[in-house]
């Protein structure tokens, strides 16, 4: 499903009006009447007068014909108008005379104080992808109004107040029950805080086709099963055909875990099972492997030599990337930890290994110190980093505020300038690729934000990437996936705080 930006929205409405002759006007009244639909169900058997809060753009439009439809279904309704319609231009001035011509009640907002009694519900059509800045006045005393009003609110397009790029919202914005997204679903729809401040988000067909969308060049989507089949060609993922063996579901090498923090190789290596693939072998400095024997039976357990000391440090890079050769997947970094020339060892199994490679945790601290790291030989086989908000704002030097504010552009530039595929986590995980696609994870929940989620997402993409996914599918999907699990696994607690990594793993 596509996901939009404002200018990119304008550039497909202006596809569909200019170039394939839809008229304004259509889209218009198909957008008012697909929000009358959305009140009708939202407001059903609410007793009183429902509020349509109505700004002098397209979007107050699109509440002005919702108004319509919604009085011909026998609700009883009352405009208030952000300013003095006299100001009205275009569609929505056409919208304001055939209200005026309907006698649907209605008043010019004048800053006072509303009293709520007697309306049993609010529409917000006063900001829409129109908008720039902060709300001005009076549409910022009105925003603060509704949302103090207690009353269900359903906002037309956006919450008014939300930034429709990134989500951020400014100081009014309206907290809405429900949001019904026109035509496409935006990006600040898609992103926290936006993402809560909308309420259930609907998408509504409006007659925009498809088709303008493709024209238009949007590369934004929001994973969904037919993504997932059509656009990224997954039909037969996790697929096992009848005549195949072990070999044909691809050998993990995960380099993960330490001393300190052997959990983090065990769920990486136990991801990578439960992802499909057929072997998992997974490697420890000697001395750390030992004690690990049997933890994981299903997988491999190698241990490279270590002088003894337990420890990364004391290993060679070239003895790991030996290992890697015939390996379909390498995964490098989970609770692995820092020591003096780490650097140097990333930039070995960077150059030395030729199969898929992902990277998470301290291997991303590693490339973030990597001063020469822009010089480093672009890889054939794919490379996935996995980093979150604050691996995010080390890799780009920048700051966590700062890669919060705008997650799928900070995600796209970064993945398009190295080539590598992306996987910003958190909230909402975005996943980039090298060639400008974005894609956003709605699935998994909070309590997936305990220790370990991280090293079982990396775990499923390298799984997924050593049974033949590039590096956008098995990112697209393992991201996909390790949500889903984590929502049954939510599912299945009294409490989601009582996630841990395991259960995620157990759901997969
Ligand atoms: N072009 C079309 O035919 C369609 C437009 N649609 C609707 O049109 C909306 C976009 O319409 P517009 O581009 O007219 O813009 P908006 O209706 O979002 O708002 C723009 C208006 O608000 C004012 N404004 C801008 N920033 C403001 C601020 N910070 N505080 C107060 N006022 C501000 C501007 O002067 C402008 O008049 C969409 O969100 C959607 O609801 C949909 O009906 C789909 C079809
Ligand atoms: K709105």
């Amino acid at each position: 499903m596509f996901v939009v930006s404002a200018e990119e929205m304008r550039r497909v409405d202006l596809h569909t009006i200019q170039t394939i002759g839809i008229p304004a006007l259509v889209l218009m009244e198909n957008a008012g009447r697909a929000v009358a639909e959305e009140g009708m169900e939202l407001f059903d058997g609410r007793r009183g007068v429902l509020a349509v809060l109505a700004g002098k753009g397209n979007n107050g439009g699109d509440g002005l014909v919702a108004a319509r439809h919604l009085i011909e279904a026998g609700y009883d309704v009352k405009i208030i108008y952000a300013e003095a319609p006299e100001s009205f231009r275009g569609e929505a001035a056409i919208q304001r005379d055939i209200a005026s011509r309907l006698g649907i009640p209605y008043e010019v907002y004048d800053s006072s104080v509303i009293d709520w009694r007697g309306y049993s519900g609010i529409m917000d059509a006063l900001l829409g992808t129109g908008s720039r800045g902060a709300p001005r006045e009076a549409y910022a005393a009105l925003i603060g109004q509704a949302n103090l009003s207690g009353l269900p609110i359903l906002s037309v397009d956006l919450p008014s107040g939300l930034d429709a790029d990134t989500g951020q919202v400014f100081d009014s914005c309206i907290r809405a029950t429900r949001t019904v997204a026109l035509a496409f679903t935006k990006r600040g729809l898609e992103q926290y805080p936006g993402a809560e401040l909308a309420g259930e988000v609907k998408v509504r067909y409006i007659g925009i086709p498809q088709k303008a969308a493709v024209e238009a060049g949007i590369r934004t989507f929001r994973i969904e099963e037919p993504l997932l089949s059509r656009q990224l060609r997954l039909e037969d993922y996790r697929l096992r055909w009848a005549d195949s063996h072990k070999g044909t579901y691809g050998h993990v090498l995960v380099a993960a875990g330490s001393r300190s923090m052997s959990g983090a190789g065990l769920l990486s290596a136990k991801a990578a099972l439960r992802g499909g693939s057929g072997l998992v072998t997974w490697v420890l400095p000697d001395r750390l492997a030992e004690p690990m024997f049997g933890q994981v039976p299903e997988a491999m357990l190698a241990g490279l030599a270590d002088e003894q000391r337990g420890d990364w440090s004391a290993v060679r890079a070239d003895d790991l990337v030996q290992l890697a050769v015939g390996k379909d997947a390498l995964l490098f970094g989970p609770g692995i930890g820092r020591w003096a020339q780490d650097t140097a060892f990333l930039r070995t199994l960077w150059e030395g290994t030729d199969c898929p490679l992902v990277l998470d945790a301290d291997a991303l601290n590693m490339l973030a110190v990597a001063e020469d790291a822009a010089a480093w030989p672009r890889r054939g086989a794919p490379v996935v980093l996995t980093p979150h908000p604050g691996e995010m704002a080390r890799l780009t030097g920048s700051t966590v505020s700062a890669v919060q504010r705008d997650r799928i552009e900070t995600a796209r530039r970064y993945a398009a300038r190295t080539g590598v595929t992306l996987v910003l986590k958190g909230a909402r995980t975005v996943i980039a690729d090298p060639d400008g696609n974005v894609y956003i994870n709605p699935t998994g929940n909070a309590g997936m934000a305990t220790g370990g989620a991280g090293d079982v997402l990396a775990g499923i993409i390298a799984s997924l990437l050593a049974q033949g996914w590039h590096g956008p599918e098995a990112a697209a999907l393992g991201t996909y996936l390790h949500g889903s699990a984590g929502d049954r696994a939510a599912a299945s607690r009294e409490l989601p705080a009582s996630l841990t990594a395991g259960d995620i793993i157990d759901h997969l």
